[in-house]
């Protein structure tokens, strides 16, 4: 089913998953669905390899971390969570050097924490890895303390091919 793209949420400067600046990262985008469904677009390199030709677990995990928690920010966005429990199944390779997608939801949410789903999948929207995740909600000044990281560190990142970003055909 197809969902129109709302709104691209903003990158940060270092985080492994979206930090504009982060080398070694996945320079991940994000763009929030009219479902409230959330979907990164990303492509692995080399550096995030475990077996040639196929993206190390780790990074998959943080990948969808990340992504499912950001999908609370399609709710609120003021809600910020750190992680406390996660769980991958790891379906099929996750090749690198493609573009793949990641996609997140939030399925259970409460004063104190929220819990959510995701999954990486391709173009052809074959699923490769699913996930359950659960965040406790914090204050982003608890989270990051020493900075204004909303202001200083949490940008909006206009890229040409946004605009090419108008929809998304999701498999489930
Ligand atoms: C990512 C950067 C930029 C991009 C941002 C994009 C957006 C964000 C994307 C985010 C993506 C990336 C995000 C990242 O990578 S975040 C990095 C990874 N996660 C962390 O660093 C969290 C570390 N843990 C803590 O700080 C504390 O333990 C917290 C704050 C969570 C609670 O400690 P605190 O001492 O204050 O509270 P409490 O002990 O009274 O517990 C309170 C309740 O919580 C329950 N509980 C506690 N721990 C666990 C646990 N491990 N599993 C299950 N449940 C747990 C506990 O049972 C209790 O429940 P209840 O008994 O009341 O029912």
């Amino acid at each position: 089913m197809i969902y129109k793209v709302l709104k691209k949420q903003n990158n940060s400067e270092m985080c492994f998953v979206c930090g504009i600046h982060n080398e070694s990262g996945l320079n991940t985008s994000y763009y929030e669905l009219e479902n409230n469904q959330l979907i990164g677009v990303f492509k692995g390199h080399d550096v995030h390899q475990s077996y040639p030709e196929r993206m190390h677990g780790g990074i998959v995990t943080a990948l969808l971390d990340e992504t499912i928690g950001r999908a609370v920010q399609t709710l609120d966005e003021n809600i910020w969570g750190v992680t406390v429990e996660i769980t991958v199944r790891f379906v099929k390779p996750v090749p690198l050097d493609q573009v793949l997608y990641t996609v997140g939801y939030v399925t259970n949410m409460r004063s104190r924490m929220f819990e959510g789903e995701g999954y990486v999948c391709n173009t052809d929207k074959e699923i490769l890895a699913t996930a359950k995740a659960k965040y406790f909600i914090q204050h982003v000044d608890k989270i990051v303390s020493d900075i204004d990281f909303v202001r200083e560190q949490w940008i909006y990142v206009d890229d040409a091919k946004d605009s090419e970003v108008k929809s998304f055909d999701l498999p489930k």
